[in-house]
């Protein structure tokens, strides 16, 4: 019924395509068309009537309307996932279309539930032969994928898309229960990593290359092509989201992916690599292999992949590039920051007082981009800090599946142990803890394991101190004054860190002056850690380079092919 393309690729992907393409494109019913499938009628069926093969049409279509209230119930049941109830036994690894248990490896791993130390699963690290057998995996559905048309590709896209809107409960409550963030938050990371697809579904339509004229009427012509098999490791803190800011234009532009999670949250990017088979991609176009640090190299010295993308801390992101340097493989890196904020005397208080908390304490502090120097004018020092920690202490920290719950668990007992140590390190080197800082537990015993520590604000801060300069990962927030604007820009750029920046100020001129005078690749003005997926995010200095999102990521998941057309006849020099 809804040929609505060529045939030449395989039938399951024909199938899926035009499944997508007909739920994508509803008929309106006109006098001469048959209501069920919306076929010309020729005549042979009055209007009126339907077509009989539309028949089985229309009882899908009602089918279908009662499958979404089949999700509600899907959902609920997701929802009653409790904390410390869930333990995981399906394969972790993805291959081929489906889920595989690693070919070789090393030894299986522990996977924590942060907000209750329980074990909810063993993932097995994956060995070469595994990594090998994922990459040519990709490789058989680059081929199919890259000969797609961009409009063929978006329509798979904007269903794995419409999948995740539709699984987003089940999605955060997983994500939760395995990082340890608020179902809250959670809800917001699967909305933006279904706005990824949906934003790289509409540019994949327009990918196009230039058209130059030369001499005498020859010409020649830009196409722009996919990189190949791509591999995109990832960090802990956003692990659905990361897979999804990787893949997405990953995908829009023809490539296949072979994903790593970071072991700490195998789970959620499995579901993922699940939706985008349902969505129709072609088997192996997305892959899954599990593994920490061993995993990844076996990747990053593939010799059939293209690129890597690499989500971490900067140590690991030096690793990945001299990797890929043996290779000659095109790198982006999206590494570790330490961002100033700062703020005027001229701001709205308010606002300034929420953007610093958004700035520091999102998934417990554990965000790459975070505004951990917190640079305030003298004038506002104490008015400013005061309210900072007042709203800080009334930060509601416990079990994150609960609905008022806005910090949950750090992601492991090391981790939190880490946090600690710089906050020990930073009273000792004159730090004052104006809040917070200490290990939390929670009443219900089930979370009395789980890895909670009250948010943290730090006063009497220099620039000196480690706290001020080396990233911490953790809900802890340094509070700096300042008297001039020159002084606060100086002072926020004096770091080898330059992932973002942002600014609090009534005053316009001084805001734009301000963001583009700071050394950063991600600014804000009058906000902060807003994630729009149409703009590029990445980093300047040692946050790493590329950038995700935003047509600008298109750059760096796709190669320019020219071609140069002779019209005459060729006159040789010899
Ligand atoms: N700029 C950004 O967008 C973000 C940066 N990060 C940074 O990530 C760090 C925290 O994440 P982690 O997972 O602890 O970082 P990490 O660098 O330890 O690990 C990141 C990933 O790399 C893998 N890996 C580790 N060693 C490897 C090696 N030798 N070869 C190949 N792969 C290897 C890990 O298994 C994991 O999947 C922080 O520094 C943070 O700032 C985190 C999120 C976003
Ligand atoms: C979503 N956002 C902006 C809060 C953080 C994204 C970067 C990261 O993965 O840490």
């Amino acid at each position: 019924h809804t040929v609505l393309r060529n045939t030449s690729e395989p039938p399951e992907v024909a199938r899926a395509l035009s499944r997508v393409a007909g739920s994508a494109t509803p008929r309106r019913p006109s006098r001469r068309t048959c209501r069920g499938c919306g076929l010309f009628s020729r005549g042979v069926f009055p209007a009126h009537r339907i077509h009989p093969t539309a028949q089985l049409m229309l009882a899908r279509t009602r089918l279908s309307a009662f499958i979404p209230s089949l999700f509600v119930i899907r959902s609920r049941l997701a929802m009653s996932s409790a904390t410390g109830t869930v333990t995981i036994h399906q394969p972790l690894n993805y291959r081929a279309g489906a889920r595989v248990h690693p070919a070789d490896g090393g030894p299986a791993e522990e996977v924590y539930e942060p907000a209750t130390g329980r074990v909810i699963c063993k993932v097995l690290c994956s060995g070469e032969k595994e990594v090998d057998l994922a990459v040519q995996s990709a490789k058989v559905a680059f081929k199919i994928w890259s000969q797609m048309s961009g409009m063929e590709r978006s329509r798979v896209l904007l269903e794995a898309a419409r999948i995740i809107r539709e699984q987003k409960e089940e999605i955060a409550t997983m994500e939760t229960i395995n990082n340890g963030k608020s179902i809250f938050e959670a809800r917001v990371d699967i909305d933006i990593s279904w706005q990824c697809l949906e934003y790289y579904a509409g540019l994949a339509g327009s990918l196009a290359g230039e058209h130059i004229q030369l001499p005498g009427g020859s010409f020649g012509y830009t196409r722009r092509e996919p990189l190949g098999v791509c591999v995109g490791i990832g960090a802990w803190n956003y692990p659905f989201q990361i897979a999804c800011w990787k893949s997405a234009p990953a995908l829009a532009c023809g490539n296949a992916m072979v994903f790593k999670p970071s072991p700490f949250t195998p789970v959620s990017v499995v579901k993922l690599a699940e939706i985008f088979t349902e969505a129709g991609v072609p088997k192996g176009l997305f892959n899954v292999v599990q593994g920490g640090a061993a995993t990844g190299q076996f990747l990053c010295h593939h010799p059939d992949v293209a690129k890597i993308s690499f989500t971490g801390s900067v140590p690991t992101g030096m690793k990945i590039m001299e990797m890929a340097a043996k290779g000659i493989k095109p790198v982006t890196l999206e590494l570790g920051g330490k961002s100033p904020l700062i703020i005027f005397s001229d701001c709205a208080l308010e606002n300034a007082v929420n953007g610093a908390l958004m700035a520091n304490f999102l998934t417990q502090g554990e965000v790459c981009c975070n505004g951990t120097r917190v640079f305030v004018e003298r004038k506002i020092l104490d008015v400013f800090t005061k309210e900072v920690v007042k709203r800080t202490q009334k930060i509601k920290i416990g079990d994150p599946l609960l609905e008022d719950t806005r910090m949950g668990a750090l992601i492991n007992r090391a981790h939190l142990d880490r946090v600690q140590g710089f906050i020990k390190q930073a009273k000792e080197q004159g730090a004052e803890v104006l809040c917070g800082g200490d290990l939390y537990v929670p009443d219900d015993p089930k979370l009395k394991n789980g890895y909670y520590m009250r948010p943290c604000v730090l006063g009497n801060c220099t620039d000196d101190m480690t706290c001020v300069k080396e990233e911490i990962f953790g809900p802890v927030m340094s509070i700096l004054p300042f008297d001039t604007e020159e002084e606060a820009v100086e002072r926020a750029n004096a770091t080898k860190f330059g992932l973002a920046g942002g600014v609090f100020t009534r005053d316009i001129q001084k805001a734009h002056r301000v963001v583009a005078a700071l050394k950063a690749g991600m600014c804000f003005i009058n906000n902060y850690n807003l994630s729009p997926v149409e703009l590029p995010f990445g980093g300047y200095k040692a946050s790493g380079f590329g950038r995700e999102n935003g047509r600008a990521a298109i750059e760096y998941y796709s190669q320019l092919k020219t071609v140069c057309v002779e019209m005459g006849d060729v006159e040789s020099v010899f």
